[in-house]
C-alpha cells in the first residue's frame, strides 16, 4: 500500500479537501522545518512517558537537520526535559513548553520566552485531579497539563475547573488531545516559530511546520504569515494548515523522501 495514503480517504469527503504536500526534496533548498512531536514523529501513547521512538527517528531528524543546513527544529508542548528523555541530549534546535523554553541548536541552556509558571498553579491543579479520581498532572516551567485520558467524562468539569484557574491567575488556556493546559502567557509554537526565523540559520527561508492537535495552529498560523505554511498531521478538521499528512506513518515516509 501507498504509506501517503489515507485509508479513510475512501469515506471521508473532507478528508480529502487538503492536498498532501509537495515533496520536501523539491523544495527543501529554502525550506525551514518545524516539527511537532506527539502525534506528529511518535503516536499518541496513554501516557506521556509510554510512547515509543521508532528506531531510527532520532537519527532521520538529525541528519534532515545537517541536509536542511541546520533549518530544522522541533516545537513541542513538552517541557524539553521530557523530550530529552525520550530522545536524549538533542543538539538541534528546539523549543518547548508550548514555546516558553527556546534552544537554537548547540546552545547550552534555554532561554525563557515566557514568564514562569504561578507556584500556586500546581497545587490547585493536583487538588482538582484528586477531586477526579487522581488524573495526571504535568508540570512544566512554563505550563502545567492535566489529563484525562483515562477519565474522559471528567471532560466539562475540567475545562470549568481549569478556566476559574485561569481567570484568576492570567494565565492562557489550551486544550489538546485529552489534555488541558495553563500556560504563562507571552509565548505560543507561533511565537516560538517566529523567534527561530528571526536568527540564523533560520532567517531568510520559508517556514513549514508540521503538526497534529489544536495547540499547533499558532505556528501555522504563524508559519503562513512568514510565506510558509503548514501541514495538519491526522484526519481533517477546521486548520490553519494548507496541507495534510494521514499520521505519523506518513510523516516519516515524507521526511525520509527527502534524503533519498
Ligand atoms: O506539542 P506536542 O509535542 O504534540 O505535545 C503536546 C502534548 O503531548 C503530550 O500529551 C499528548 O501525548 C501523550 C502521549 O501520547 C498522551 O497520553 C496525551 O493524551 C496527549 O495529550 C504531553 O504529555 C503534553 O505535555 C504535551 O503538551
Amino acid at each position: 500500500m501507498d504509506t501517503m495514503t489515507d485509508p479513510t480517504d475512501r469515506v471521508s469527503t473532507a478528508a480529502t479537501a487538503l492536498p498532501q504536500p509537495p515533496l520536501l526534496s523539491c523544495i527543501a533548498s529554502e525550506t525551514a522545518l518545524f516539527l511537532d512531536f506527539d502525534g506528529t514523529l511518535v503516536e499518541i501513547a496513554d501516557h506521556p512517558d509510554g510512547v515509543r521512538v521508532a528506531p531510527g527517528l532520532i537519527g532521520l531528524v538529525e541528519r534532515l537537520a545537517r541536509r536542511l543546513d541546520g533549518r530544522l527544529a522541533i516545537v513541542t508542548g513538552r517541557s524539553l526535559e521530557s523530550l530529552e528523555r525520550l530522545l536524549g541530549p538533542l543538539a538541534i534546535a528546539v523549543a518547548g513548553s508550548h514555546g516558553g523554553e527556546f534552544r537554537p541548536a548547540g546552545a547550552a541552556e534555554a532561554q525563557p520566552l515566557a514568564p514562569l509558571l504561578p507556584a500556586g498553579v500546581l497545587t490547585r491543579l493536583n487538588r482538582i485531579a484528586q477531586d477526579h479520581g487522581g488524573l495526571l498532572v504535568e508540570a512544566k516551567p512554563f505550563s502545567a497539563a492535566i489529563h484525562y485520558r483515562h477519565h474522559p467524562a471528567a471532560r466539562d468539569a475540567l475545562l470549568a475547573e481549569a478556566r476559574r484557574i485561569a481567570d484568576d491567575e492570567g494565565l492562557g488556556l489550551t486544550h489538546g488531545k485529552m489534555v488541558i493546559e495553563l500556560t504563562t502567557p507571552g509565548a505560543d509554537k507561533g511565537s516560538a516559530l517566529t523567534r527561530f526565523m528571526d536568527l540564523p540559520p533560520f532567517a531568510g527561508a520559508t517556514p513549514l511546520f508540521l503538526g497534529d492537535d489544536t495547540t499547533d495552529e499558532h505556528a501555522f498560523a504563524a508559519a503562513r504569515t512568514l510565506g510558509g505554511g503548514g501541514v495538519l498531521v491526522g484526519p481533517s478538521r477546521e486548520t490553519a494548515a494548507q496541507w495534510r499528512l494521514y499520521g505519523v506513518a506518513a510523516v516519516h515516509h515524507w521526511l525520509k523522501e527527502a534524503l533519498t
